[in-house]
């Protein structure tokens, strides 16, 4: 298996041949921006040679009219959208919907994606996954200091958006270090605190039964003279983006190491349950200093990296 850029053509001959009898179509309908970097040549191509062809869809036209589609795999937003998805999905219910409009509402939403991980309770032999201690805040920013304090929520503090609709907007985050910079926040925004996690984020894939992890430079653990030092907030950019890959990195191996691939599969499988997503991604870090394996997701998204 290889990331993006990285294929193993080692088996494309005997694919080939099997993609003699057997063909399966997905229908696609995604923006732009995710078509480019989800539908990328080189995965369409490889997924050509499994027998597996991208069909886009043409949103002008009824989707009935359009396929057949084995699978329609969508990112798009909006009420129209959802409804013709779901339209669809009643008079085509041997069509895989890649996901469904109800499911994903679930990751659109910064504290409603963490309700599912947190309401799983999963602690095993393997280890324990948890999520930060959260705190969301809709309106009032001049209330953040204030509810802050009675939440019990120590500095420094991860400030996310709210809602996660795909744009860069919502992908902006930043660090407060101290109460009296909380109120030049801008709600509607979840609060976190900031878990110490060895500067290590691990990504994990999850495409119906299938996982696959890898590993992402993140932001530093943040000491405590660091922490009466620093005043004020600060915004970072994607840190823990492709481009910043660790897995081949020279890492002390307790922080580098993957979390036990049977957490993982209890996890994902608890999730698809819970929320009935097939295709998405979970971003977790292990907090530093903790012998246990306790894991936190601090993220859940939908999918975005093309595997082979
Ligand atoms: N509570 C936290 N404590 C420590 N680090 C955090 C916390 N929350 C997020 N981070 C770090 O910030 C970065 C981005 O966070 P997060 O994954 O929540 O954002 P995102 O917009 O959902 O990201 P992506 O789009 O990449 O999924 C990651 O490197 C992550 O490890
Ligand atoms: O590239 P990885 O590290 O897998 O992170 C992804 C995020 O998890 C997704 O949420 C992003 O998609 P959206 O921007 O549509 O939410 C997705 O955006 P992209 O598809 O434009 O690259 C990625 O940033």
């Amino acid at each position: 298996m290889r990331l993006n850029g990285e294929i193993s053509y080692e088996d494309e001959g005997e694919v080939e041949r099997e993609s003699e009898t057997q063909k399966l179509i997905v229908g696609y309908a995604l923006t732009s921006k995710k078509k480019k970097s989800f539908l990328q040549p080189k995965f369409e191509s490889f997924a050509r040679n499994k027998g597996i062809v991208f069909v886009a869809i043409d949103q002008n036209r009824p989707l009935s009219d359009q396929g057949p589609f084995d699978v329609v795999l969508h990112k798009l937003s909006g009420k129209d959208w959802c409804q013709i998805l779901e339209d669809y999905r009643q008079q085509h219910p041997e069509v895989t919907v890649l996901d469904p409009p109800d499911a994903i509402k679930h990751v659109h939403n910064r504290q409603s994606m963490l309700q599912d991980v947190a309401a799983v309770k999963l602690s095993n032999c393997y280890g324990k996954v948890d999520v930060p201690k959260q705190l969301v805040i809709k309106r009032d920013p001049s209330s953040i200091p204030g509810e802050v304090a009675k939440a019990g929520l120590k500095l420094p503090l991860v400030a996310k958006p709210l809602l996660v609709d795909g744009t860069a907007k919502s992908h902006e985050l930043s660090l407060a270090y101290d109460e009296f910079s909380l109120s030049k926040l801008e709600p509607p925004l979840v609060l976190q605190e900031f878990i110490n996690h060895g500067g290590v984020l691990f990504k994990v894939y999850v495409v119906g039964e299938a996982i696959k992890v890898v590993r992402r430079f993140s932001l530093p653990n943040v000491c405590r003279r660091e922490l009466s030092e620093a005043a004020g907030v600060f915004n970072f950019p994607r840190v823990s983006c492709a481009a910043a890959s660790a897995d081949d990195a020279d890492l002390d191996p307790c922080i580098a190491e993957l979390p036990p691939q049977p957490l993982l599969e209890k996890l994902a499988k608890e999730l698809r349950c819970r929320m009935g997503l097939q295709l998405f991604n979970i971003d977790m870090i292990r907090e530093h200093g903790n012998s246990n394996g306790m894991g936190k997701c601090q993220s859940m998204s939908r999918y975005s990296r093309t595997f082979f």
